[in-house]
């Protein structure tokens, strides 16, 4: 389990880097977070130190797929935990799992910041969420592109962020979906404090569609480490949604 305070100490220990800390218009952040799915997985130390000092990212989306939830396998506790050891970035945890239940200590003992399960995974969100802020992590919730976005009116002042996705789970490197956009500014009418995420496919082409939508969080993978200026990259993403995100 995650010891009492862990999360803070390291935000403390995060110097600001350029960019960093931006704001949104109405005051949520504005934060880009490189999907390490899309890093050499064996320079993972390496990539994310890289993200986050030299091109300025916010957190670090790290991507746990199970090969049965989604048809891809990719790490689990184990990396997150070595990760952890190299690196004082605020770790955004993805969980495309079945029964995410079972993973919440393991997940906050390897020093998982956010837990954001999949509301297509579990029978009981609400002894899931209960669960999760129990250990000192924050709890998101997402939903799959065909899951409507009303399912997750009751949860949402118990968790900390959702993330809409923009292509289905399982793999990098797809193209948006931008038709789930709706969902986004149904959330962002609905709690207009919330942190809303959006993930897959975003990059200079799609950002000012997801952030006029309401999302104030960027999860880029492709876009960011097949960049020939990932930093640029970076700082674009994040200005966009300081500039259009209401
Ligand atoms: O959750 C994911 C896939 O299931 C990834 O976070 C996402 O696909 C990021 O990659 P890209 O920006 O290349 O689309
Ligand atoms: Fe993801």
């Amino acid at each position: 389990m995650a010891e009492d305070g862990e999360v803070a100490k390291r935000a403390k220990l995060l110097k600001p880097a350029e960019g960093q800390g931006m704001k949104t218009a109405s005051g949520l952040p504005a934060q880009v977070g490189p999907s390490i799915l899309a890093s050499d997985l064996s320079m993972l130390a390496a990539d994310s130190k890289k993200a986050m000092e030299q091109w300025t990212a916010d957190y670090l989306h790290v991507d746990i797929m199970d090969g049965h939830f989604v048809p891809n396998l990719t790490i689990g506790p184990p990396v997150v935990k070595c990760l952890r050891k190299h690196t004082t970035a605020f770790l955004d945890c993805h969980l495309m799992v079945s029964n995410p239940e079972h993973w919440v200590k393991d997940m906050a003992a390897a020093g998982a910041d956010r837990f954001t399960f999949h509301f297509e995974a579990t029978n009981d969100a609400d002894a899931l969420i209960e669960e999760v802020n129990k250990t000192g992590m924050k709890c998101g919730m997402v939903i799959k592109p065909k899951t409507p976005v009303d399912v997750l009116f009751p949860y949402l002042d118990r968790i900390d962020l959702v993330l809409i996705m923009t292509v289905e789970p399982g793999f990098g490197g797809q193209s948006f979906m931008v038709d789930m956009m709706d969902k986004v500014k149904t959330l962002r009418a609905k709690s207009p404090k919330l942190n809303i995420e959006v993930d897959g496919g975003l990059n200079l082409k799609t950002i000012d569609t997801a952030a006029k939508a309401g999302a104030n969080m960027i999860v880029a993978g492709s876009a960011v480490f097949k960049a020939e200026d990932p930093k640029l990259v970076v700082q674009t993403l994040r200005d966009k949604v300081v500039q259009h995100c209401p």
